[in-house]
């Protein structure tokens, strides 16, 4: 069988077949026991359902089912109108065939055909429990059922089938009752069997709806349904079928007719109108008809349209957990490692919105069939669902966008501000311009439609670190900026600084602080122009001209410092003082002539020099009237002023006096050696005492070779000044020669000795016993010895 069978839609929306599609369905077609004869519902239906191809036929399928007495020939009918194989009474036996309800699909339509058991069965005696449960289960899910009646029954109030419609009347009250408002018909097709025609059909039909009329004003019914109608609740349609046995053709002819009333929508008797069909989709058919049989076990009230609401939200649940499933199983394929490795993922809010879209296109496909206000609330509680999954999506993404906004802002800053020459502000505009940009973009493109998602705390969040990088930044950029201009300062201050201590001058602070206020309005131009591309405030400004001043004023005390240690101090004060007393008033270097007072002279050039340490101990500021630097807590001005405390200057004094002796005692040494000079008449003496010395040597080649060889030894060692490693010869030499002297003395001293023991014990053995006096002596000989 072609499970594919095409449809068209008819004007009033639903779906027929169009038969000429239906041409190749010859092939059997498999039927089911829908209900056993144990009263158990079939699990199989599905799978039938789906063998009959209506698995997925949505709302485009019609239910029939038939409902009559036993052995009026139900199975045959259906057999004939629906190309059925229901099982047909063997007529040799004549027993009940058809046990419970049995389903199979009309050949050439998506039909339903239900086959009821017959009532008044003989195998059930008295039993009419089934009875009432098949009608109210054919009742609950057929759109037509068919009345099989034999014409001869026809008027026969009190008749079986009469019963039989009573109990259908019934129920069809039972499954309304709480629903008072919905008027769901059904359609009653009375099918008069073995018409013979002598009395016309509306004839039989008028009869017949009498009967059935005073049956429905006989009903007991529900309280709120006290006045209604039978036809609130049902249409009905007469025909009449010829003897099958007696005029077989005309029955087929019959039939066949009778059979396009179920298959020609065009035909003015179509059967399956729209208001009878109880809006129960294909996939969803087998949930309900087996929730219903189940209700009816159960003896619980059966309520039709609450059935529906529970068959929709079963159904509904059902469809979006295989709509869930399907995306969950994409999602996690969806790159969730590239989130976590803080990357972000391109198009993200795209391919959400596709994922969500064919999710719940999924959904909406099989679930928009159920009852729509559950299907309505199953679609909210699905995109809840779905935007939960998403929503860690849009955190990870917006986590990561954040992380990237930032990693961007601070990089451009670096790389901007690294170059020769920039505008702070406009390079902070800048960068912020393109990290919002990425941010924003990426965030504004996931958000999805439907949902609260939101980026503005994550954005403020974002502008607060932006803020702080700047900030960092700019207090970097404003740190190196002092640093250079501390640098220059100290640059510019070296120099003027170390001239005019090393001449010291009364006006040597003076000069200083000169040099220090043109360092000073230097820097402060250059940190006034910088500062406008900072943005800062005057304020700003203000502190930093405040601090530059003070970082100089440091930077020229640690000059001074520097200069002022004490022994730079007291090389100044020496070479101050040499300049007075070892120079005179030209320059040149004094010789100096007994006649010289040098104590005068040295006198006043160490008073001289003394002076300078009280000048050098603190900054004058005698010539700079006004001139100060405001004070914190960190920086005291009067304080920086004092360079050597009094205990310092004391210190000095004492150690230059000392130093200055020195020169004092040089001084006059040099006098004493300019005075001490050998006198002529001993040089006299000295050749004549040596003259004949001298003419031996001349006149002796011996001695005249011998001087001459060591004058020449004495020149070369001079000139190759040697005397050094001849004298550390000659020490070595002496050193060995005294040491094997020694060795040789204390040898020959040891042999001494030990040959006066030796006669000492000789002598002792021959006198064998000596006197005390003599042991005395030899004992006090022994000591001595030692
Ligand atoms: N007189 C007459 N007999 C018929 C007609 N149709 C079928 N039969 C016979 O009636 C007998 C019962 O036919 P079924 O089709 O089995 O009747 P049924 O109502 O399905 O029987 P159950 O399923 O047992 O209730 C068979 O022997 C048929 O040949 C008919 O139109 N007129």
């Amino acid at each position: 069988m072609d499970n594919t069978l095409t449809e068209t839609i008819t004007p009033n929306g639903e779906g027929t077949i169009s038969t000429t599609h239906w041409d190749q369905d010859t092939k059997p077609i498999p039927r089911l026991q829908l209900v056993d004869e144990e009263q158990k519902f079939t699990d199989v239906l599905p799978k039938y359902m789906n063998q009959w191809g209506l698995g997925e036929a949505g709302f485009k399928y019609n239910v029939v089912a038939v409902f009559g007495s036993q052995s009026t020939g139900k199975s045959t009918l259906l057999n004939g109108l629906f190309g059925t194989s229901f099982d047909v009474m063997d007529e040799t036996q004549r027993s009940q065939t058809t046990k419970g309800i049995w389903i199979s699909r009309g050949r050439g339509m998506h039909v339903l055909v239900m086959d009821v058991e017959g009532t008044d069965g003989r195998e059930r005696g008295e039993d009419q429990d089934f009875e009432r449960k098949s009608a109210l289960f054919s009742m609950a899910t057929s759109e037509v059922i068919i009345l099989n009646l034999w014409e001869h029954q026809v008027g026969l109030y009190q008749g079986a089938n009469m019963g039989l419609l009573k109990t259908v009347f019934e129920v069809n009250l039972q499954l309304f009752q709480h629903n008072q408002s919905s008027k769901e018909k059904t359609l009653l097709l009375i099918v008069i069997r073995d018409h013979v025609g002598s009395t016309p059909l509306a004839n039989l039909a008028k009869t017949l709806q009498n009967d059935l009329e005073k049956i429905w004003d006989g009903l007991s019914k529900p309280e709120g349904l006290e006045n209604c109608k039978i036809h609130d609740y049902f249409d009905f349609m007469y025909t009449g079928l010829p003897h099958k046995i007696l005029l077989p053709e005309k029955f087929n002819d019959e039939v066949a007719n009778l059979r396009q009333r179920f298959n020609d929508p065009n035909h003015a008797d179509f059967v399956f109108r729209p208001n009878y069909h109880k809006r129960i989709p294909a996939d969803g058919y087998h949930v309900y008809a087996s929730g219903i049989w189940d209700k009816i076990l159960t003896n619980k009230d059966l309520d039709l349209p609450t059935q529906q609401e529970l068959l929709a939200q079963y159904r509904c649940d059902e469809i979006a957990q295989v709509a869930f499933e399907r995306f969950a199983s994409q999602l996690q394929a969806f790159k969730q490692p590239i989130l976590e490795k803080g990357q972000t993922i391109d198009d993200l809010g795209a391919q959400m919105t596709n994922l969500r879209k064919e999710a719940v296109d999924a959904f909406d496909k099989n679930a928009s069939r159920y009852h729509q206000g559950v299907y309505q609330k199953k679609r909210l509680d699905m995109l809840t669902k779905l935007h939960t999954q998403l929503n860690v999506y849009f955190v990870g993404q917006l986590k990561n966008l954040h992380k990237k906004a930032i990693s961007l802002f601070d990089a451009t800053l670096k790389a901007e501000l690294k170059k020769a020459t920039y505008n702070f502000s406009q390079v902070v505009t800048d960068a912020l311009r393109t990290a919002h940009d990425v941010f924003l973009t990426g965030a504004k493109e996931m958000i999805l439609d439907d949902t609260d998602w939101s980026y503005t705390h994550e954005l403020a969040i974002l502008d607060e670190e932006f803020d702080q990088i700047s900030t960092k930044a700019r207090a970097d950029e404003f740190k190196k900026m002092s640093k250079a201009l501390s640098k220059q300062v100290e640059n510019e201050l070296a120099d003027p600084i170390s001239i005019a201590l090393n001449d010291p001058q009364p006006t040597t602070w003076h000069k200083i602080i000169d040099a220090y206020k043109s360092t000073v309005e230097n820097g402060q131009t250059t940190l006034i122009k910088k500062a406008k591309s900072f943005n800062s405030t005057d304020e700003e400004v203000e502190d930093s001209l405040l601090d530059l001043k003070r970082e100089a004023w440091l930077v020229l005390r640690k000059k001074v410092d520097e200069e002022l240690a004490d022994t730079m101090l007291l090389l100044k004060l020496r070479s101050q003082f040499e300049e007075k007393f070892r120079y005179d008033d030209h320059g040149l270097p004094r010789v100096w002539k007994p006649e010289d007072d040098i104590d005068t002279y040295f006198k006043h050039a160490r008073d001289d020099t003394l002076k300078l340490i009280p000048l050098f101990a603190k900054i004058d500021l005698k010539e700079d009237e006004g001139f100060d630097i405001e004070s914190n807590e960190d920086f005291d001005f009067q304080q920086s002023l004092t360079i050597l405390s009094e205990a310092k200057q004391i210190d000095l004094t004492n150690r230059f006096k000392r130093e200055s002796d020195a020169f004092y005692l040089e001084a006059k040494r040099s006098v004493v050696a300019t005075t001490a000079k050998i006198p002529m008449w001993l040089g006299g003496v000295i050749l004549a005492l040596g003259w004949n010395e001298f003419m031996a040597v001349i006149r002796s080649p011996i001695y005249l070779i011998l001087f001459i060889l060591l004058i020449a030894g004495g020149y070369v060692v001079y000139v190759l000044n040697l005397w050094g490693p001849i004298e550390r010869v000659l020490t070595v030499v002496a050193g060995e020669v005294t040491r094997i002297a020694k060795e040789r003395v204390i040898e020959g001293v040891d042999l001494i000795r030990e040959q006066q023991q030796q006669q000492q014990r000789q002598h002792v053995v021959s006198s064998s016993s000596g006197s005390s006096m003599e042991m005395d002596s030899l004992h006090k000989e022994k000591d001595k010895d030692e």
